[in-house]
């Protein structure tokens, strides 16, 4: 059987600061336990801005705004059971405060101290692509 290879939508939100937002993979789900760019699977005909939009709406609770969403890299990923196309977008602007809908942690981090170990794997290419720069601190 052939295994189709899955189209999985990732949002990286920059706030003003220039923190991006991480979601914590939940208990029992593939990657348990790990941390990820919010987003989810496109489903069957969806394009890529509307499925981000529908999952950062569904996860998050907030409205993107699509003028401010811009493709930051892809990536593909084989874990052995699944084999994953990881599109990761910038979004720059949204309406409303994203807060946990589903129950996953959330964080604010600066990308230059996120730990690479603690992300799903696929989603290092991800981090190696953000501005590294140390945070400014007053
Ligand atoms: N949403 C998201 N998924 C990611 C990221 N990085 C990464 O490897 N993945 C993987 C984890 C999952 O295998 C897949 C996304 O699936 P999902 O979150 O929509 O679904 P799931 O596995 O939780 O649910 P299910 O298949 O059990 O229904 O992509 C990421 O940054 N965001």
């Amino acid at each position: 059987m052939g295994l189709a290879v899955m189209h999985v939508m990732a949002g990286v939100l920059v706030d003003t600061d220039g923190q991006v937002l991480l979601a914590q993979r939940p208990p029992g789900k593939h990657l348990a336990g790990m941390w990820e760019f919010p987003g989810g699977k496109l489903e069957p005909g969806e394009r890529p801005a509307a499925g981000l939009a529908r999952e950062l709406r569904e996860e998050l609770g907030v409205e993107i705004a699509l003028d401010r969403a811009t493709p930051l890299v892809r990536v593909r990923w084989n874990y052995g059971e699944r084999d994953l196309l990881l599109d990761a977008w910038q979004v720059a602007a949204w309406r409303g405060t994203p807060r946990s809908v589903e129950g996953q942690a959330l964080q604010w981090c600066w990308p230059s101290e996120i730990a690479p170990a603690v992300l799903a794997p696929a989603d290092r290419e991800i981090l190696k692509t953000l501005p590294s720069g140390r945070p400014v601190r007053q």
